[in-house]
């Protein structure tokens, strides 16, 4: 599938999304952060915005459910237009029956990891996703520092994935900028999330097609 740049929509203009989406028109996905104020201290929207969102767009949206409870609320995002939806393991308290629903109702299924939680404990489960996001900040607001922390944890999945042969794209999220998406990259990171690079830039899709650009130029050497 090669670099795929989605930007996130945390820190564009609420009032105006529709047109705000229009400016990203290279974007591979578009980025929905869903806060619940219980799991994250944070609250953003729920459902019937990312369906009237899906219906202004035909770039595919990927949501990023910061929710407490994935297990019962995360196939609503699939009815709700979703093409791909990411549940956080910390939250779920039965990760492959929620992968496999997502994927059975029809969209990809990703899980999601906080700075702090280890891959390992999950390898056995990479064939069931679709997607592994690896959060590079601490989940809940846009525009905070990259830790590079998280970097030896990206270098850790993507030999695991080698490992057990699967296709799971490998997304990051928090802090990917000009100044760190090569790092990513190189890491082995494949999708990246931008929210403040790309919509605090004057032009916001000149920015994903410069961010693309420099992991793809990471990635060649
Ligand atoms: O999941 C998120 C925060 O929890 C956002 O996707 C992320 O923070 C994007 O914003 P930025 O690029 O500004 O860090
Ligand atoms: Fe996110």
């Amino acid at each position: 599938m090669g670099i795929q740049i989605t930007p996130s929509i945390l820190n564009a203009d609420f009032a105006d999304l529709g047109a705000e989406v229009a400016r990203i028109g290279s974007a591979d996905w578009v980025h929905v952060d869903v806060m619940d104020n219980h799991f994250v201290p944070n609250l953003t929207f729920g459902p019937t915005m990312v369906e009237a969102l899906a219906r202004s767009t035909d770039t595919p949206l990927d949501a990023h459910l910061m929710i407490e409870d994935p297990d019962r609320n995360a196939v609503t995002y699939v009815e709700a237009g979703c093409s791909s939806v990411t549940f956080h393991v910390e939250a779920a308290k039965a990760p492959v029956r929620l992968a496999r629903e997502i994927r059975k109702a029809g969209a990809r299924a990703s899980m999601a990891l906080k700075p702090a939680t280890p891959i390992e404990p999950y390898e056995d489960l990479l064939p069931e996703l679709d997607m592994l996001l690896l959060m590079t900040v601490e989940p809940g607001f846009g525009g905070q520092k990259f830790l590079d922390l998280c970097l030896p944890k990206i270098r850790r999945a993507r030999q695991l994935m080698d490992k057990h042969g699967v296709e799971t794209w490998l997304q990051v999220d928090g802090g990917v900028s000009l100044e760190t998406i090569e790092r990513c990259a190189e890491a082995g990171a494949d999708v990246f999330v931008a929210g403040s690079a790309v919509y605090s830039a004057a032009d916001p899709d000149a920015m994903v097609a410069s961010l693309r650009q420099a992991a793809e130029s990471a990635v060649r050497g």
